[in-house]
C-alpha cells in the first residue's frame, strides 16, 4: 500500500466487540500528518482498545485501519511509529541513560540519539539516575524518550498523565507541545479534559466503543448550549432565587460560590440591574465560555439520556 497523503492514520469502521456495548464499534478516524489528536472518553470507552488496534496488538474484528499508508500493525507500518501503550520494560537498576542505549541496541537506532531523545523530554540532567529513583513523572518522560528513539513520524501516547502529579502533568504538557513544534504527529487519549483541551488541535469523544463527537477544541465548544455568565454576588442562593424568575434565563446554578447562569450574554445589564436593586452586591459579572469539560459532560449526558443502557461517568 503507497502513502495516504496527508493522512497518517485512517480507520473506517473499526470494530473490536468484547461484549454488548464493549470494545470499540464502527470507529471512523481521520488524522492528520502533523497534528495533535486526543482522544477522549470516560473509563472503559474503547480508547485503548483503539489505539491497540492501530498498533497491531489487537486484531480487529471488521474494519480497516491504515498507518502512514500502511496496514495497521504491519512492519513497515510500525518503522514509522513509536508507541507509549504498556509502560516499556525497563531496568531498574540503570541509569535513564543505559536505559536507553539498550533499546537503542535492540532497535538499531545509532548511539547519538539517545542524548538527543533524552533533550527532547527534558531528561539530560537526570540521565546518570538509576531509573527506580525516578518520580513517577520523570518514569513516564523517559517512556517517552523510548518511544521517539526511532524518530517516529507518529507518536501514540495512552493516557500519557495517568497517574502523573500536578508537576508531572505539566511537565508531559509542555513535552507534547515540543512533539508538535517538531511537526511529529501525534495521537494520545486521556480521560483527562483538560489535558486535551490544552495539547490537541483537534479532539475525539468516545463513548462506549463509539465516536460521539468530533472537532476542534472551539468547534465542540460551539455545539454546546452557549456558556452564559459568571456572577460573583453577595448571598449567591438569594441571587439565583432573583435570576430564575428572568424570563430570558435558561437555568442557574451556583457553583464554588460562584452564579452560573445560562442565558443569552447580552443579558448581562439586566441581570446586573435585577441583583442591585434588590439590594445585592455584585462584584463580578463576566461572559462564561464552556470549557471542553461542559462540551464533554453535555455530550455524554446527551448519550446517556437517548442511548440504551446508562453510563457510570468517572473521572480519575
Ligand atoms: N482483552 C479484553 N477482554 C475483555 N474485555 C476487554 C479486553 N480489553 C478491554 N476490555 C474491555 O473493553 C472496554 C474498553 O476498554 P479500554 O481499555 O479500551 O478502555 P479505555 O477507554 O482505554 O479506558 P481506561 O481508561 O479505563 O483504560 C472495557 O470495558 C474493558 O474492560
Amino acid at each position: 500500500m503507497g502513502d495516504d497523503g496527508d493522512i497518517a492514520v485512517r480507520c473506517e469502521g473499526l470494530t473490536k466487540r468484547f461484549g454488548p456495548g464493549t470494545g470499540v464499534f464502527g470507529l471512523d478516524l481521520s488524522i492528520r500528518r502533523g497534528e495533535v489528536y486526543g482522544l477522549l472518553g470516560p473509563n472503559g470507552a474503547g480508547k485503548s482498545t483503539a489505539l491497540r488496534m492501530l498498533v497491531g496488538l489487537i486484531r480487529p474484528a471488521s474494519g480497516t485501519a491504515t498507518v502512514l499508508g500502511h496496514p495497521a500493525g504491519t512492519r513497515s507500518s510500525l518503522r514509522g511509529v513509536g508507541a507509549l501503550i504498556e509502560a516499556p520494560a525497563l531496568y531498574p537498576h540503570l541509569c535513564g541513560r543505559d536505559n536507553l542505549r539498550v533499546l537503542a541496541g535492540y532497535a538499531s537506532v545509532p548511539a547519538a540519539r539517545v542524548d538527543r531523545v533524552l533533550e527532547a523530554v527534558g531528561m539530560t540532567a537526570k540521565a546518570h539516575v538509576a531509573f527506580r529513583a525516578y518520580s513517577l513523572g520523570m518514569k513516564q518522560r523517559l517512556a517517552v524518550a523510548a518511544a521517539l528513539l526511532k524518530d517516529p513520524a507518529l507518536l501514540i501516547l495512552d493516557e500519557p498523565t495517568n497517574g502523573l502529579d500536578p508537576e508531572g502533568v505539566v511537565g508531559m504538557r509542555d513535552l507534547i507541545a515540543g512533539l508538535r513544534r517538531d511537526n511529529r504527529t501525534v495521537l494520545l487519549s486521556s480521560h483527562l479534559l483538560s489535558e486535551v483541551e490544552h495539547a490537541c488541535d483537534r479532539v475525539g469523544v468516545i463513548r462506549r466503543g463509539r465516536l460521539i463527537a468530533e472537532g476542534t477544541v472551539a468547534e465542540l465548544r460551539g455545539g454546546v448550549d452557549g456558556g452564559g455568565l459568571s456572577v460573583t454576588v453577595d448571598s449567591p442562593e438569594r441571587a439565583a432565587g432573583l435570576v430564575r424568575q428572568l424570563s430570558a434565563v435558561r437555568s442557574v446554578s451556583v457553583v464554588g460560590g460562584e452564579l452560573r447562569v445560562a442565558v443569552d450574554p447580552h443579558e448581562a445589564a439586566a441581570v446586573n440591574r435585577l441583583l442591585v436593586m434588590n439590594g445585592l452586591a455584585v462584584s463580578g459579572l463576566r461572559r462564561r465560555v464552556p470549557s471542553l469539560e461542559d462540551v464533554f459532560f453535555d455530550l455524554v449526558e446527551d448519550h446517556r439520556a437517548t442511548g440504551p443502557e446508562s453510563v457510570e461517568v468517572v473521572n480519575r
